[in-house]
């Protein structure tokens, strides 16, 4: 048997937790080389929107969103929702991000409360790395300090850490390792998506993709093929001050009859508006920028089996 045989093919679920701006977008981007992953085919294994693959020979890590963690006053809120817990739940490996230029929180305390009450009871305690993120912006005595407060925090909390590891997602500061680390927790197995689903797409198309996504969530019995989302223009909001961009982005989304029309649009609108707010946030992030989704829906007559309406709509 060769080498190459021989080696073992892993491949999981991974996600970040940690407070807003704690650096989580960025170093996911770093991981998976500012790729995005297509999110419209989920796996069954898991409910929750992919982030990015990471596609190597030895192995697939997928990293995927965590939901409600973004919100501040959800994270300090009562209970964290279920939504996040299943999350923890389903994935191979949680990593927390604790930015090295700000100090470890009352935030962070709670979250790694949190975290440790997952392994509570568990033989085999998932791996939660500790990510102290941002390392090139302190100098080496506060990085140390950094870390060793981190590690008081697990302890404190009853949680131990799988590793504490600095990295830096701009200077591109063991990030590689962090890869190797992730990985060598998930279990063995093949990967779980095909590599074409790592995309240098154009934006338009992911954002069409996502929307027509959202559409069918739901709906697909009733609506299986009818749904083709065109991303009609997007343009930067002029006047607006520099540190805060806003981008508008207008869609058309076509159904083939006007009974179809009222099943997207709902009652009141309210499958519409659903739409795009499920879909605001991942567009947000593959845009960078905030957003204003103007979405509009159209009938275009049995458009799936008129050329030229294929055409226009991007077939
Ligand atoms: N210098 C430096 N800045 C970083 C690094 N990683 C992230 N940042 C910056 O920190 C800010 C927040 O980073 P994000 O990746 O958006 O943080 P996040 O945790 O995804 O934030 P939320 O989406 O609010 O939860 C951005 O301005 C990044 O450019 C890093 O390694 N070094």
């Amino acid at each position: 048997m060769s080498a190459e045989e021989g080696r073992v093919h892993r491949s999981g679920f991974a996600c970040f937790v940690g407070r807003p701006n704690a650096g989580k977008s960025t170093l996911t981007n770093a991981l998976v080389g500012g790729k995005i992953a297509i999110t419209s085919s989920k796996p069954q294994t898991t409910r929750h929107a992919i982030r990015g693959l990471v596609n190597r020979d030895d192995a697939q890590l997928i990293l995927i969103d965590t939901p409600g963690l973004h919100k501040p006053h959800t994270l300090l809120g009562e209970r964290l929702n279920a939504l996040v817990r299943s999350t923890w739940s389903e994935v191979d490996t949680i990593g927390m991000c604790l930015p090295a230029n700000e100090s470890v929180g009352e935030g962070d305390k709670f979250l790694i409360k949190e975290l440790a009450q997952i392994n509570q009871g568990r033989r085999n305690p998932k791996p939660i790395f500790a990510i102290a993120t941002k390392i090139d912006l302190v100098k080496p005595d506060k990085l140390r300090d950094h870390l060793l407060a981190i590690q008081q925090a697990g302890a404190d909390a009853g949680l131990q850490w799988q590793e504490i590891i600095p990295v830096s997602a701009v200077a591109d500061e063991q990030v590689d390792l962090l890869a190797d680390l992730l990985i060598g927790t998930l279990p063995e197995g093949p990967a779980l998506y095909p590599e074409g689903q790592l995309t240098d797409e154009p934006e338009e198309t992911l954002i069409a993709e996502i929307i027509r996504e959202a559409a069918l969530e739901g709906v697909r019995d009733e609506l299986p093929h009818s749904i083709a989302v065109v991303v009609d223009e997007m343009v930067a909001r002029p006047d607006r001050p520099k540190d805060k961009p806003l981008v508008d982005v207008r869609v058309n989304v076509y159904v083939e009859r006007d009974s179809q029309k009222g099943i997207i649009i709902g009652k009141q609108g309210s499958r519409l508006r659903q739409i795009g707010s499920d879909s605001r946030a991942q567009i947000e992030k593959i845009l960078g920028t905030p957003v204003f989704l103007d979405l509009h829906v159209k009938v275009a007559k049995d458009w799936q089996r008129d050329p030229k309406q294929l055409r226009k709509l991007g077939f």
